[in-house]
């Protein structure tokens, strides 16, 4: 569904071009978990917004459903980290989650019902009436995540989402994402640092050289389905893919720069 060649990122600054992204190629099948690592600096929210459309690569190309992505594609949507600066603090959930449907769907009643079904869908139903400040972090994460699901999105990209909310918190998002997995069938692709998350939540996981990066490995995670916290984790497999990935990273971070 998503064909990833050769992609390629330099930044021009004023000491020189800083290379990011080396040479860096994959697919991702439909209703794939794609998670994808790397060290600090790799160069995984350059590849991200490369792979949303929302920044050029210097050189190779994004195919989605054979056509190449040049702009972001409708079918595409993003979850930033940064929750606080994703939502319009002066909008209520409600309105917040509306804005990108108002193009897409001309009935207002009709809107709305898409919008509490999202709400619904991550747990904030009774919210809807309240402004993003009268939430905790993790229910503003969901706000942005039920607004990123309200356009039906087939691919939802998501940088580093749960960096900035508590342990407990980080836990119930994760399991809201494997349930929206489930549910829709959307395919997702999930930048993060922690490893145990991107086990947890990946059919796949990419481990990213250090910049300018290349994908240094690919660890298929071969857990049954119905993952949950506590049981997934004391798996086996999920101890052999967690030591995949690990070793992958340490092994980069072992490379001369
Ligand atoms: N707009 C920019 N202009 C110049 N250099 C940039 C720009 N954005 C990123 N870089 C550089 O590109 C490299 C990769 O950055 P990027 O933010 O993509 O990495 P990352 O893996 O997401 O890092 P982190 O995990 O710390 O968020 C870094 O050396 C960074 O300094």
């Amino acid at each position: 569904m998503l064909q990833i060649n050769h992609l390629n990122k330099s930044y021009a600054t004023e000491h020189g071009l800083v290379h990011a992204v080396g040479d860096v190629s994959f697919g991702v099948a439909r209703g794939e978990f794609l998670a994808i690592v790397g060290s600090s600096g790799a160069g995984k929210t350059t590849l991200l917004r490369m792979l949303a459309g929302l920044l050029a690569p210097s050189a190779g190309q994004i195919v989605f459903d054979g056509q190449p992505v040049t702009a972001p594609p409708r079918a595409f949507a993003v979850v930033f980290q940064d929750y606080a600066r994703s939502l319009f603090p002066w909008f209520s959930v409600q309105r917040n989650v509306e804005l990108p449907l108002v193009n897409l769907i001309a009935d207002r009643g009709e809107r709305l019902a898409r919008v509490e079904q999202m709400l619904g869908r991550v747990g904030l139903a009774d919210h809807s009436r309240k402004r993003p400040a009268q939430l905790s972090g993790g229910q503003q994460q969901r706000v942005a995540i039920a607004r990123a699901l309200a356009c039906q999105p087939e691919v939802l990209i998501m940088d580093e989402p749960f960096a900035s909310v508590d342990a407990q918190t980080r836990n119930e998002l994760e399991d809201l994402m494997l349930s929206i997995k489930q549910e829709a069938g959307t395919t997702v692709l999930f930048v993060t640092h922690d490893v145990d998350e991107a086990v947890y939540l990946g059919d796949r996981v990419l481990v990213l050289s250090r910049s300018p990066s290349t994908v240094a490995r690919e660890v298929i995670v071969d857990l049954p389905a119905g993952r949950d916290q506590i049981t997934t984790k004391a798996l086996p497999a999920f101890a052999a893919a967690r030591a995949a990935v690990l070793s992958s990273i340490v092994e980069q971070a072992a490379v001369p720069a």
